[in-house]
């Protein structure tokens, strides 16, 4: 009988954790082992479960994730980490499969994976196909505007969202004003940027779901190969299609430019699904491209889902929400 590949997570109770346990417990194709609770903060039984794996998922804060990447150095275990802590490392392979068929394989192959952060996947999914397809310049000023809800704050903000009282948390709030958001590095290495864009996050009173948004004035963008003439929305299209048309997680919206207008585009249209819809709006002069997804989904769980399949040698897209 064909064993299972047997799979677990640390920090099973927090709320990444407990959204990839959701999604985990119902697979038949692998073996989804359990950290006894009263031992789950344990290293020597994180270790002894390492050795018996084959892969493991840390949903843990920055900190805990680097001790226990420390702890298991010397066992062949391949990781799949959502946290901030090694996204920059080049020791580590980024999880975004959508970037090119190069990174997809890098990622099935890899014995040690970064699970993206929720805002960097919404940013990258917009800039890294424009800078790929050579319109986009890697030093343009670049305003990234991005709205989250309360469950990207993990069980801290949470509980301040179910327990506080008060006007603060009924408006939606900006954050990231001192420009030092943990994201940027990420998105800067993974886009080659030589800018740092402005970035913008507000987080709203819902629980989940995200909405990434960047303006674009086609006047300052180029043709490749400096080609003379003016970028409009068609070229817009035509890149996000032809960039996502083997996606099976990422999808450019059928919704034409005049189906936008007058369209009321809610943040957590794809809240509770894996996937993530690319829109575009504007015009020819100034145009928006909106990334909407799960700050839990795609932003997290989801993503450390495709990962595991890819490295596992399964289809990317196997038993997630589309
Ligand atoms: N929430 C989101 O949308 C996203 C989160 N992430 C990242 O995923 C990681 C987890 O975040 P999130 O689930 O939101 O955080 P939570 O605070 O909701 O959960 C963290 C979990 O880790 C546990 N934990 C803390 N220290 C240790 C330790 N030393 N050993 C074992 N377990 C430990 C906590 O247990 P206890 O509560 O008992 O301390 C808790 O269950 C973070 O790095 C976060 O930045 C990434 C993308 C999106
Ligand atoms: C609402 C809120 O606070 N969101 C978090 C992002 C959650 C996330 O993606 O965190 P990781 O980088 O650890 O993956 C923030 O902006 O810091």
């Amino acid at each position: 009988m064909k064993t299972l590949p047997k799979v677990f997570i640390v920090g099973e109770s927090g709320t990444t954790g407990l959204r990839l346990q959701d999604r985990l417990s119902e697979r038949k194709d692998i073996e989804l082992l359990h950290l006894p609770e009263d031992k789950r903060k344990d290293i020597q039984t994180i270790q002894a479960f390492a050795k018996k794996a084959d892969l493991m998922f840390l949903c843990l804060p920055d900190a805990a994730s680097k001790e226990v990447v420390e702890a298991v150095k010397d066992i062949p275990i391949r990781i799949l980490d959502t946290s901030t802590a090694h996204r920059t490392d080049d020791d580590w392979v980024y999880g975004f499969p959508e970037l090119s068929k190069d990174q997809k394989e890098a990622i099935s192959k890899a014995q040690k994976v970064a699970v993206p952060g929720c805002h960097a996947s919404g940013v990258i999914s917009i800039l890294y196909p424009l800078i790929h397809a050579g319109i986009l310049p890697i030093n343009y000023p670049l305003h990234c505007f991005s709205l989250t809800g309360y469950s990207g704050g993990g069980k801290k903000m949470i509980a301040q969202y179910n327990e506080e009282e008060g006007a603060d948390f009924k408006a939606p709030r900006q954050y990231g004003l001192s420009q030092n958001h943990k994201h940027l590095p990420e998105i800067m290495k993974v886009c080659h940027l030589c800018e740092a864009p402005l970035f913008s996050p507000v987080v709203d009173d819902f629980f989940e779901g995200m909405e990434v948004t960047i303006g674009f004035h086609t006047h300052f963008l180029q043709l490749p190969c400096g080609l003379p003439g003016d970028i409009d929305t068609d070229d817009f299209h035509m890149i996000f299609k032809k960039h996502y048309e083997n996606s099976k997680l990422i999808h450019l919206s059928p919704l034409s430019l005049e189906e936008t207008n007058g369209l009321f585009l809610s943040a957590n249209e794809n809240a509770g699904k894996d996937s993530l819809t690319i829109h575009i709006a504007g015009n020819d002069d100034r145009v928006l491209v909106i990334s909407t997804f799960d700050n839990l989904g795609k932003g997290a769980s989801g993503a450390a889902i495709e990962c595991m399949n890819l490295m596992l040698g399964m289809p990317e897209e196997t038993g997630l929400v589309i």
